[in-house]
C-alpha cells in the first residue's frame, strides 16, 4: 500500500472550535476518500490560530484574576495537538463508519526535537493567532513583549520562533501504527518543539515549527511514495496574483530551484510548502509531492490538476 503523508493547512481546520468541528468534517472526507483510493493516510496539520488562541486564553486567565496558574507556550502547543487531534480522529471516524471501513484512527501525541542553539530562536517568524490592527498590535506588543508583523495585507500578528524539525521523538510508534494499517494524525503543529538535555531528557520550548516541514521530516522517515500539501489552491503559479499569472503542473527540481530564486512563492505561505516538498524529494530515491487544494486532492492524485514536485 502506498503510503501518502498529508499537511493540512488553515483552511480544513478553520479558527475557533465550532468552525474546526464543521470543517474537519468535510476534511473526514477528503481523508477517506483517500483510504478508498488505497492509500495508507498519514495526516499532519498546522496550528497557527489555535495554538495563539489557547496561549493567549491562558494569559488572560492568569493576569487578571481568575486565579489560573501560568500555562508554558510548549503546554499551549500540546493542547492544540490534542484538541485539533481529537476533532480530526473523531471525524475520521464517524467517516470511515459511513462508509463500513473498518479501518483504526489515531493520533498521537508528538514531540519533534529542535536545536535550542536554531538562529530561529533570535527572529521570529511564526504567525499565531488572530490579526489585528496597527494599533491593537502595538498596544499588545508594549504590554507583553510580544512581536507582531504584517501578514500579506491582511493586519498584524504575533510572531513566535520557527525552529528546524531535527527528530521525530514517538517516529517508532507512528511507523508500527502505519504498518498496522492504522490512520495516524501525528507532528500536529509541526510537532510540540523539544530540546533534548544531556541527560537524555527533553524540556518544551517556547516555539511553532512550520508543520510544512515537519511533514516532509516524517514522509521521509517513514520512506513514503508521496508527501501532499493540501491548501487553498488548486495548484501552484508563478507570477502569483499578477496579470501574467500561470499556474504550474510539474517542476522537476532543477524549475523548482528556479522559481524560488527568481521569488515566485510568498514567504510564510507558499514558499515553505515548496521548500518542504523540495526537501522531501530531493532526498528520496522515488518520492513526489504534491501540492493541491482540500477539495481537489482525489482528482490532483489521479493528475487531473495540483503541482506534482518530482526529480
Ligand atoms: N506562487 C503561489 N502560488 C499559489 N499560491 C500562492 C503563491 N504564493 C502565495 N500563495 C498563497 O499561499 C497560500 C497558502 O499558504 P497558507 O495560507 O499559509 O497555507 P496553509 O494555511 O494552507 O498552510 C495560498 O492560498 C495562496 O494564497
Ligand atoms: N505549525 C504550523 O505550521 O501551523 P500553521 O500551518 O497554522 O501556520
Amino acid at each position: 500500500m502506498k503510503k501518502l503523508v498529508i499537511a493540512l493547512g488553515g483552511n480544513a481546520l478553520g479558527n475557533n472550535a465550532e468552525e474546526q468541528l464543521q470543517l474537519v468534517k468535510h476534511t473526514a472526507k477528503t481523508i477517506v476518500d483517500l483510504v478508498e483510493e488505497g492509500y495508507n493516510v498519514i495526516v499532519g496539520h498546522g496550528n497557527g490560530p489555535q495554538v495563539g488562541m489557547i496561549n493567549l486564553a491562558m494569559d488572560f486567565a492568569s493576569n487578571n484574576g481568575a486565579n489560573t496558574p501560568f500555562m508554558p507556550f510548549a503546554e499551549c502547543g500540546a493542547m492544540s495537538q490534542g484538541y485539533i487531534g481529537y476533532h480530526l480522529q473523531q471525524s475520521i471516524r464517524t467517516e470511515l463508519k459511513s462508509r463500513n471501513i473498518n479501518k483504526n484512527v489515531a493520533a498521537v501525541v508528538t514531540q519533534v526535537v529542535v536545536d535550542k542553539d536554531d538562529d530561529a530562536f533570535k527572529n521570529l517568524t511564526k504567525p499565531v493567532g488572530m490579526f489585528y490592527t496597527k494599533e491593537e498590535a502595538d498596544k499588545i506588543a508594549a504590554e507583553k513583549g510580544f512581536t507582531f508583523v504584517e501578514d500579506a495585507g491582511r493586519g498584524y500578528r504575533r510572531v513566535v520562533a520557527s525552529p528546524e524539525p531535527q527528530e521525530i521523538v514517538e517516529l517508532e510508534t507512528v511507523k508500527q501504527l502505519v504498518d498496522n494499517g492504522t490512520i495516524v494524525i501525528t507532528v500536529g503543529g509541526g510537532g510540540i518543539p523539544v530540546v533534548e538535555n544531556e541527560d537524555g531528557s527533553l524540556t518544551g520550548v517556547a516555539a511553532v515549527i512550520d508543520k510544512d516541514k515537519s511533514s516532509a521530516k516524517l514522509a521521509k522517515d517513514l520512506d513514503a511514495e508521496m508527501l501532499v500539501i493540501l491548501t487553498a489552491v488548486d495548484r501552484v503559479c508563478i507570477n502569483f496574483n499578477k496579470p501574467n499569472q500561470e499556474e504550474i503542473a510539474c517542476m522537476d527540481l532543477a524549475k523548482v530551484k528556479q522559481y524560488i530564486a527568481e521569488e515566485h512563492f510568498a514567504k510564510g505561505s507558499m514558499l515553505p510548502k515548496v521548500e518542504a516538498c523540495l526537501d522531501f524529494v530531493e532526498a528520496g530515491t522515488n518520492g513526489q509531492a504534491l501540492i493541491t487544494s482540500l477539495e481537489k486532492a482525489k482528482e490532483a492524485l489521479r493528475g487531473e490538476t495540483g503541482t506534482i514536485i518530482k526529480k
